[in-house]
């Protein structure tokens, strides 16, 4: 118990701050506590000093006016009012008697007018006796203080009245005379006499009015207090007897004011006193004062005790801040034992972790070596020497060999002898030099088959660094060699004829042009182009085309040895490259060419068999030697190219060598190119007619021909610049630069009664056909000139319709629903086919003029000339012949149907007046004259 007191005491002596706090705020709710009581009763002291200060006014001022009251009594009793009313009643006359009585009266009141006196002011203003009817006996005083209600006679007790608007305290007492009312006495004062009742403080300002109970303001006289008299009525409302604060007036003057109001006992006047608070509790602490201080003194104590906590909290940080050094420093002794620790164990699991890696890697090395040893590519072991120590079951069965007998042999056994001795020696010096060496090696079995693969010889070296033996492994490349293989047959060969391509044939000629500078030999290009392959491929369909370009590539090649080269070219051309004709004479390598040439023509006597058709192919071959001088591969390629053409103009299935002339043609045609383009900008070609008549020679219309007057050079064939236009595309504007032409014609024959009636034929080309826009461009043109489309006739080749037929058939059907006709023309010359003939929407088929030509001396001409009408008639259409020139051909042809014809013989092409001169002209009996007389000038 002891133990726990001194425990406690010296608790608190260590918090002494907090029980400083606790015992100051003890004592200072202690003295609060003493201090509210104190000034709870000084308040209430105060308030009942007030109280009855209120209520002694109002005593003073009852007492005043119940002496009024009692001195209008004592008058309404006096002796001479009794006298008069006795003598009255006696009979006495006013003359005589009563006179005397009312004087006694009069004196007495006025005797009490002089001499009552209230603190040394005369007490009334009048006196007044009245009789029973109200009429004044008496009347002494002021009579301006006099009231009419002075009259009133009715009054059975003594009354005070107070006239606050004339500020007059009226006492009223009746005549009482053989219990009878006979009469009353009347007394007026001033309410002023009261003044002195009514207070003021230090500074002579009101603090006690006399209120009526209607809230005027009675006293004090001034009225100063003009707060007091706006509230008044406020104020005479308030409770009697209890002090009222009036701070929730309406009146900010009254603020901090207290208001007690004290009524006058018997009357309707109350006494209001106003005391400031300062004034009343003066020197006393108000309640929220008192808590204040003792919320003061809590805050203070709440205060002392954060102080006390954050001083026990630093106290204690101090504490901890001192041990967590101490265990700081005890900490970084342990850590240096510890880390010095940590690196000698890591020291020694270093040392285990060598010993466990070193360990596995030996153990994994093992288990590659033996995993990859028992691999599926081939592999030996052998010594420093070479001899082959060990052989894995893959290098076996690849080399077909056994494992007794591979071994003690050298690599040598297996070797292919494709590489030459100096090969073998870079090897061994790079495995010697770096420790391994790899690259492509064809091994070659027991069977003598060769086999592609990739060898890597890899140097094994004992710890002292020494080779101990030498490890070769086979990796299988075959599918890569193939890969690639084919890589460059893709690149290098053509598909279809398995035959080198455009690529590797440049290749070669490169190659062989370099070879030649050493030489100084001759070889020579040999240009082939099939004939008329195209009108196969597009007739008879790709599939036909692909067989007959594997067959003459076939044919080609057995006409040449292995070291020449045959290309395809690139569709229906090959290029024969003879690399080396191993002679330095132009002529006698002139010579071997063209014996090769005749070979491959020779080659192509007999038709192609394809599928079951038997076609007769028959090839273009163009020459050039290749000199020792030559270097421009392109310009090789041109010239040979160039003899090609030549040898198809001469009529194909030749041979024609390249003559230097032929350069001179190139560049001409490149001029007459230019010349075309030029021309046709400035719409400088024209347009011929010739005419076109039917069996009885009478003239239908005219085909209408191009014709080219050049500046320089005259008037130009169009089987001169045709071809050109075709090859070039100008066909294209000089195609529409014809139907521009042709449709202005006709828009002006239409005019003119003798050529109104005439058509006209405009050649289409193919490039012309094959246009999107082609259709549109008729229409419009027919259109914008005002033609007669129906006048209108177009004339397509063979060859416009063997591709995309669809195509053109849909065109044709467009251009034929508004009226333009359609012709077939050079009919016969090319692989004619009936099945889209039938489908095509023409109106006529015209027999070429090279069946016309010989259709009286060649039956196959005039067999097909037959077939042609004969067929036309079939399919309903008309026919017309062109190139008649004779009589005969004329006779010919008329004795096998009803024909148009178009030739000489009716007519030349003529400029468009010639034309209309000859229409004009024109009957059917003076045909032959007219053939004579009609001269085409267009050339002349
Ligand atoms: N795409 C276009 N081709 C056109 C156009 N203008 C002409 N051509 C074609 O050029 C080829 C050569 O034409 P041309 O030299 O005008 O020869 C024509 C006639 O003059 C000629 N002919 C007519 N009758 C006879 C005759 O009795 N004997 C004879 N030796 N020749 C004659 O035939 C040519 C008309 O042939 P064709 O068109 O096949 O009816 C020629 O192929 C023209 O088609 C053109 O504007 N666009």
């Amino acid at each position: 118990m002891v133990a726990s007191l001194i425990r406690f005491s010296r608790s608190l002596a260590l918090r002494w701050p907090l029980v400083a706090a606790a015992a100051f705020l003890l004592s200072m709710l202690f003295l609060i506590g003493n201090l509210y009581t104190s000034q709870v009763e000084l308040r209430q002291n105060a308030d009942a000093r007030l109280v009855s200060i209120g209520e002694a006014r109002a005593t003073e001022i009852n007492d005043f006016l119940t002496e009024r009251r009692q001195a209008a009594a004592r008058l309404a009793a006096s002796e001479d009012i009794s006298n008069y009313f006795s003598n009255l009643d006696l009979g006495m006359s006013i003359k005589y008697g009563l006179f005397a009585n009312l004087a006694a009266i009069e004196l007495r009141f006025q005797a009490t007018l002089d001499q009552e006196k209230y603190q040394g002011q005369a007490t009334y203003l009048r006196l007044a006796f009245f009789d029973r009817d109200g009429a004044p006996q008496v009347d002494v005083g002021s009579s301006s203080a006099a009231t009419s209600s002075l009259a009133r006679n009715n009054l059975t007790e003594p009354s005070v009245q107070i006239d606050d608007k004339r500020r007059l305290i009226m006492a009223s007492a009746p005549v009482i005379q053989k219990a009878k009312t006979r009469g009353k006495v009347e007394t007026v004062s001033s309410l002023n006499l009261l003044s002195s009742l009514v207070s003021t403080n230090d500074l002579g300002q009101p603090r006690e009015f006399l209120l009526g109970d209607d809230g005027e303001v009675l006293l004090p006289i001034e009225r100063e207090h003009s707060a007091v008299v706006a509230q008044a009525s406020s104020l005479a409302a308030l409770p009697s007897g209890r002090i009222q604060a009036l701070s929730n007036l309406n009146a900010p003057e009254l603020k901090g004011y207290l208001a007690l109001r004290s009524p006058v006992a018997g009357t309707r006047l109350s006494v209001l006193r106003l005391a400031s608070e300062d004034e009343l509790y003066g020197g006393t602490l108000s309640p929220a004062s008192v808590f204040y201080l003792g919320l003061f003194a809590i805050v203070l104590f709440v205060l002392a005790i954060g102080f006390e906590r954050m001083r026990q909290n630093a106290a204690r940080l101090q504490i901890k801040f001192v041990e967590s050094n101490r265990h700081r420093a005890e900490l970084a002794e342990n850590n240096l034992a510890l880390s010095q620790e940590i690196r000698r164990r890591e020291a020694i699991e270093a040392d285990l972790h060598r010993q466990s890696e070193a360990l596995d890697k030996s153990n994994s090395e093992l288990r590659i070596a033996a995993a990859a040893f028992n691999a599926q590519e081939g592999m030996i072991v052998t010594d420093t020497k070479g001899v082959i120590l060990s052989a894995n079951r893959a290098f076996v069965s690849l080399t077909g060999y056994t494992a007794e007998e591979l071994v003690r042999q050298t690599a040598r056994l297996f070797r292919s002898h494709r590489r030459d001795a100096e090969f073998y020696r870079g090897m061994w010096n790079s495995v010697r030099l770096t420790g391994g060496w790899q690259g492509e090696m064809s091994l070659r079995t027991k069977s003598g088959e060769h086999c592609a693969r990739w060898l890597t010889i890899s140097a094994v070296k004992n710890e002292t660094g020494d080779v101990t033996n030498y490890i070769g492994s086979y990796y299988d490349i075959s599918k890569l060699k193939h890969a690639e293989e084919k890589i460059q047959e893709l690149a290098y060969f053509d598909q279809l004829t398995g035959l080198p391509n455009r690529v590797l044939l440049i290749d070669r000629v490169r190659q062989a042009l370099n070879a030649n500078v050493r030489s100084s030999s001759y070889g020579a290009l040999l240009f082939i182009d099939l004939d008329n392959f195209k009108t196969l491929n597009d007739s008879l369909g790709h599939h036909m085309g692909d067989m007959l370009l594997k067959s003459a590539a076939q044919r080609i090649s057995h006409c040449v040895r292995t070291d020449d080269t045959v290309a395809r070219f690139g569709g229906d051309e090959f290029v024969v490259l003879l690399a080396n004709l191993g002679t330095q004479k132009a002529k006698a390598a002139a010579l071997q060419t063209e014996a090769i040439g005749e070979k491959i023509l020779g080659a192509f006597t007999n038709a192609f068999q394809l599928d079951t058709y038997e076609y007769p192919c028959t090839p273009s071959i163009g020459v050039t030697l290749i000199s020792p001088e030559d270097r421009n591969i392109d310009e090789l390629l041109k010239r040979a190219d160039l003899a090609m053409y030549d040898a198809k103009t001469a009529g194909r299935n030749g041979l024609r060598f390249f003559d230097p002339a032929m350069q001179t043609m190139i560049t001409a045609r490149a001029a007459l190119e230019a010349d075309l383009r030029e021309d046709l900008k400035q719409e400088r070609l024209l347009l011929h007619y010739q005419p076109q008549v039917d069996h009885e020679g009478r003239l239908l219309g005219a085909e209408a021909l191009a014709r080219w007057p050049h500046a320089q050079k005259g008037m130009i064939s169009p089987s001169e610049f045709i071809p050109v236009a075709e090859s070039t595309g100008l066909i294209l504007p000089l195609g529409a630069l014809m139907l521009k032409t042709a449709c202005h014609q006709l828009a002006r024959w239409s005019t003119d009664p003798a050529t109104e009636r005439l058509t006209v034929a405009i050649n289409v080309s193919a490039l012309q056909m094959r246009q999107k826009t082609f259709v549109e461009e008729v229409r419009a043109m027919v259109e914008q000139t005002g033609a007669n489309p129906h006048r209108l006739k177009i004339e397509l080749t063979e060859s416009t319709l063997v591709s995309n037929v669809d195509d053109v058939i849909a065109k044709m059907d467009r251009l034929k629903a508004i009226g333009i006709g359609f012709s077939l023309d050079d009919f016969g010359t090319g692989y004619s086919s009936l099945s889209y003939l039938k489908r095509l929407p023409l109106d006529q088929l015209k027999i070429d003029r090279s069946f016309v030509k010989d259709v009286l001396v060649d039956p196959n001409d005039a067999a097909i000339a037959q077939m042609i009408i004969a067929l036309s008639k079939s399919l309903g259409l008309a026919v017309i012949a062109e190139g008649v020139e004779t009589e005969e051909q004329y006779a010919f042809l008329a004795q096998h149907g009803q024909l148009n014809y178009q030739g000489y013989l009716f007519g030349r092409p003529l400029p468009p007046a010639d034309f209309e001169s000859l229409a004009r002209a024109f009957s059917p009996r003076r045909r032959s004259k007219q053939v004579h007389g009609s001269v085409d000038r267009t050339y002349a």
